[in-house]
């Protein structure tokens, strides 16, 4: 949990508290009036098809998009709060940054509007990349003005990092640095990260928290350690073409079969038949699971699950 949390009291445990929290565009919802939580110093994946709802959510965490109905609250404190914002970086995808700025003047832009700043480790990261100081933005290529844009992130301290697909056009090496350089951040300083990400092997080996979305409801929530044993990948042979029966006492979130083989994802809530081949699935199984089937029954871990509450100050 984290140790950087300063707004005192029970609610700082929860980096982000959403209470039927929705957007609507003119097309329709992004986000449904959606209720979940994530605990601070966490690392959260936020995973979820195409025009899912992901970098509505992180826009709204950002106060860049206006929510519709319900509230959300960071560490404790609305989000609209003005100590909120201080507390907070956002690494979105297009990450703008100024084309005509040097890579040094756009990190001592980042000193001038940030009281809590660390030059140190802005530089470092610029430096591992071996990136000019004197380099103009404009002439930095895409994986490049990512580095300098995570370096502004971090420089800023913040407890709550917020990043939209923040690695996609990074190599891999740097993918790898930064995975790290993310890893150490929360370990040092109980920083708080959402991340969105399309990389499912990536969160595997990142993430301890999930939030899974699609079509703007969230389909998923909770701690990998929780979700992962609630799950069992079932083999065995298809009864008649189908699944057996006795497996329909249990919520099958997918199905895969080959010839008369069947493997199924399933959702257990009582012990399985031992006369069936059994196996614990990994992270990325049972992402790939509910993301083919989004009309799988929701399953939010109690950790993910706020606790009613009955003012909804803005
Ligand atoms: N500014 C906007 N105006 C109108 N509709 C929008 C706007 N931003 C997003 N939307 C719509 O809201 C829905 C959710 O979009 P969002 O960008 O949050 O999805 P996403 O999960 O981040 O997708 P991707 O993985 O492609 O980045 C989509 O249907 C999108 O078309």
């Amino acid at each position: 949990m984290s140790g950087t949390a300063t707004s005192g009291g029970d609610d700082s445990r929860w980096a982000l508290e959403a209470h039927g929290l929705g957007k609507k565009y003119r097309r329709g919802w992004a986000l449904r009036e959606e209720t979940f939580r994530i605990p601070a110093g966490r690392v959260c994946g936020l995973v979820g098809p195409n025009g899912a709802g992901k970098s509505t959510l992180l826009g709204i965490a950002a106060r860049l998009v206006e929510p519709t109905r319900g509230q959300l609250r960071v560490f404790g404190r609305p989000v609209g709060d003005p100590s909120v914002r201080p507390r907070c970086a956002y690494l979105g995808q297009d990450k703008p940054l100024f084309k005509r700025f040097t890579v040094a003047e756009t990190l001592r832009m980042g000193q001038e509007l940030n009281p809590g700043w660390d030059q140190a480790a802005a530089e470092r990261i610029v430096r591992e990349g071996q990136l000019a100081p004197n380099a103009k933005i404009g002439t930095l290529s895409g994986g490049q003005r990512t580095r300098v844009a995570f370096a502004l992130a971090f420089g800023k301290r913040p407890d709550l990092l917020l990043l939209d697909e923040p690695m996609s056009d990074l190599d891999p090496l740097a993918r790898d640095e930064i995975g790290s350089l993310l890893m150490s951040e929360v370990a040092e300083r109980g920083t708080t990260v959402l991340m969105s990400s399309h990389m499912l092997s990536e969160l595997e080996h990142m993430c301890d928290f999930l939030l899974v979305v699609s079509d703007g409801r969230v389909r998923m929530a909770g701690d990998t350690d929780e979700l992962v044993p609630m799950h069992t990948l079932v083999t065995g042979v298809t009864a008649d073409g189908g699944l057996p029966e006795a497996l329909g006492t249990h919520t099958v979130i997918d199905v895969r079969t080959a010839g008369r083989q069947f493997t199924a994802l399933v959702r257990h809530e009582i012990p399985l038949d031992d006369t069936w081949q059994l196996a614990e699935p990994s992270l990325e199984e049972v992402l790939l699971g509910y993301l083919r089937h989004p009309e799988a029954p929701a399953l939010l871990s109690p950790t993910a699950v706020p606790a009613h509450r009955e003012e909804h100050a803005a």
